[in-house]
């Protein structure tokens, strides 16, 4: 019997990558933190999960969770490692790629970098199930970049005036500029899933009224003060408090985005993304 090697064996795969790009609008909101859990909680439920680090200036999923990487996705670029030796190890076996903040402009990087990018991405040997982006906040064009790639944009939002009018501006840039219609939500520090719910519906009520979108209730992660604990522990709350409030929350979100239907794609292979990556950059700015 011929063995088949890990990459054909990759290209064989039915099930095709699900990328989840995690926008939030405005800063602070828990964003990098639901991306660091739900990544956790997914790969916990026994898939092969991938995160970028994609908030290039700060690079915040490794210092959230105490972990550093000599090398970084420039690196790779620049053809001095493969993409394979800057992963990092997270944990549950979630695989983190560090943010590179010598690329302060993915929307910008020229041919030959996207190029490098693509290859980088189609060479690893191992399959991935979800590859969640971890996108920086506002609405700059590295956001609009990955929104567009992804087959799914999740956005995080929380109980402040702010939160609430930042998530609506980049629905409504990502929908009236860039042609993307369907968004998740979910709801971060509430006290309870009923706030949650009402907070959804006060954003699907201006939505419904102004823009011709779906926007989909995904979950609530409750204000959980072992989170933060966890935190400045370096560590997910996933891992160091399996139990607490907000890991059970988000473990109901992988649930969740596990039963979704994936989108089509042709391979599990996630090069499919970045060449997404980069038709949606051609048309950037
Ligand atoms: N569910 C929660 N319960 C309690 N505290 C939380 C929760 N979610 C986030 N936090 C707190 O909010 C802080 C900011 O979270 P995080 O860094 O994930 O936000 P962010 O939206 O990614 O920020 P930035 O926009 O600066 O990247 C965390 O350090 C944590 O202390």
């Amino acid at each position: 019997m011929v063995e088949r090697s890990s990459s054909v064996s990759y290209l064989a795969r039915s099930q095709p990558v699900q990328v989840v790009a995690v926008a939030s609008g405005k800063g602070g909101v828990g964003k990098t933190s639901v991306s660091v859990n739900l990544g956790v909680a997914m790969a916990r439920r026994g898939h092969e999960t991938m995160l970028f680090d994609a908030d290039l200036g700060l690079a915040n999923v490794g210092v959230l969770l105490g972990l550093q990487s000599r090398h970084d996705l420039s690196h790779v670029m620049e053809g001095r490692v493969g993409l394979e030796e800057i992963l990092i190890d997270g944990p549950a076996g979630l695989k983190i790629v560090p943010g590179a903040s010598g690329i302060s402009r993915m929307a910008s990087l020229s041919r030959p970098e996207q190029a490098g990018l693509v290859r980088a991405f189609s060479d690893l040997p191992m399959p991935i199930d979800f590859l969640l982006v971890d996108t920086a906040a506002g609405i700059s064009e590295d956001v609009v970049f990955f929104a567009r790639a992804a087959q799914d944009v999740l956005l995080v939002v929380c109980d402040e005036p702010a939160s609430l009018m930042d998530a609506y501006a980049l629905i409504k840039v990502l929908n009236k500029e860039h042609g993307v219609s369907h968004f998740n939500f979910v709801a971060n520090m509430v006290p309870s899933a009923q706030q949650g719910r009402r907070l959804y519906s006060k954003l699907l009520c201006v939505t419904d009224r102004f823009l011709d979108i779906v926007l989909s209730y995904l979950g609530t992660i409750p204000i959980d003060e072992q989170l933060r604990k966890a935190v400045q522990h370096q560590r997910a709350v996933t891992d160091l408090y399996p139990r607490s409030r907000s890991a059970i929350a988000f473990d109901e979100l992988a649930r969740t985005l596990e039963a979704r239907p994936r989108t089509y794609l042709p391979s599990g292979h996630p090069e499919f993304f970045l060449e997404r990556m980069v038709q949606a950059g051609a048309g950037c700015g």
